[in-house]
């Protein structure tokens, strides 16, 4: 992959951690995408996976955090997550819990114990089905948590496209300030980017002010390099973000797609000068991951890429995890999970 080099670095760190910004869109100037160049994903095909996977390991193994700079990072986490519940059987109710757990992530004691004083620690978005988009966002009014929803036929992507493109625009209409979308993953593996191509930029269209979540679905896209394709022609459609997984997948977010993903990202910015999110999503439910993942982005792409207008996990239990690692980090023992269960 030629144009996209690695970036060499010493060894893997995360040492001291200003307070993250806020959610809000509009800091950065929006990907307008560009015109499909075909001749630019013809020099992307070349993807090197033990490479990747090496390199992927090299990350995790040499990574260093010290106790003290652990639970800022942790709290960096939160910062940046897509609090998320996608069930079957998730109902109005259920979602008013998870938006009150928003609200209030961190026990009492864990922010007395923090030390954190007024400082809000919250979630970056709460993620849901589209019937649930006014409950969320009726339920995060005021506190500047977006609200996200998944469209376009979740998970698979395969209605009718203007039946997609209506899903979108009920969200949107709803005050979703964030549309997930997903892509019918047969249109990569049959390459067929045009059709793709201008799929995104209808569903782009659609959301109007709200910003696009593209999700690749990697676990079935089949080569590393069908993922690079897809996330190339993504952006170039117009995506504000590019996303793994659903969660729904069998394979969801692993460090070597990270790696393709954000080299992506790295080449678009290098040839146009936008800089698009990134949002693994799909198994991330350890505090220890999510620490990963941030090792990656700060390693491939640099610290802007640890705020939340550039990078997100979708998680629906990740919070659990961090609250009980926030825990033992203050009293050196673990609670039960149930104790910090969300919804
Ligand atoms: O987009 C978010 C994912 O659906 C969450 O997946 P998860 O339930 O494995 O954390």
């Amino acid at each position: 992959m030629t144009s996209t080099p690695t970036r060499q670095t010493t060894g893997a760190s995360l040492h001291a951690l200003p307070k993250a910004a806020p959610a809000g869109h509009g800091a950065l100037p929006r990907n307008p995408g560009m015109a499909l160049d075909i001749g630019w994903l013809e020099e992307m095909r070349h993807v090197n996976r033990s490479a990747l996977e090496r390199r992927a390991q090299t990350l995790t193994k040499r990574r260093s955090i010290k106790a003290d700079n652990q639970a800022a990072w942790l709290l960096r986490s939160i910062s940046l997550m897509d609090l998320t519940t996608l069930s079957s059987h998730d109902t109005d109710e259920r979602v008013r819990r998870l938006c009150a757990k928003a609200r209030n992530p961190l026990s009492a004691d864990l922010i007395a114990g923090l030390g954190l004083g007024d400082t809000a620690i919250r979630p970056a978005a709460v993620c849901v089905y589209h019937p649930f988009v006014a409950t969320a966002v009726k339920a995060l009014e005021g506190t500047g948590i977006h609200v996200a929803a998944v469209s376009t036929a979740f998970p698979h992507g395969l209605s009718p496209l203007e039946t997609r493109i209506a899903e979108i625009r009920a969200s949107v209409g709803d005050g979703a300030d964030e549309i997930d979308v997903v892509i019918p993953r047969g249109l990569v593996l049959g390459a067929k980017w045009q059709e793709l191509y201008d799929e995104v930029a209808q569903f782009r269209e659609a959301c109007g002010e709200a910003h696009l979540k593209v999700i690749l679905g990697t676990g079935e896209l089949s080569t590393l390099r069908n993922v690079m394709l897809a996330s190339m022609v993504s952006m170039m459609a117009g995506a504000d973000f590019i996303k793994t997984s659903t969660g729904k997948e069998s394979v969801n977010a692993t460090l070597p797609v990270g790696l393709i993903m954000t080299r992506a990202i790295r080449a678009y910015e290098e040839r146009t000068g936008f800089k698009i999110g990134f949002k693994p999503a799909g198994g991330i439910s350890t505090a220890k991951a999510s620490l990963d993942w941030l090792v990656l982005m700060k390693e491939e792409l640099g610290r802007r890429w640890l705020e939340p207008d550039l990078f997100r996990f979708g998680a629906s239990s990740l919070l659990t995890d961090i609250e009980r690692q926030l825990e033992h980090h203050l009293t050196g023992r673990y609670s039960a999970a149930h104790r910090h269960a969300m919804a």
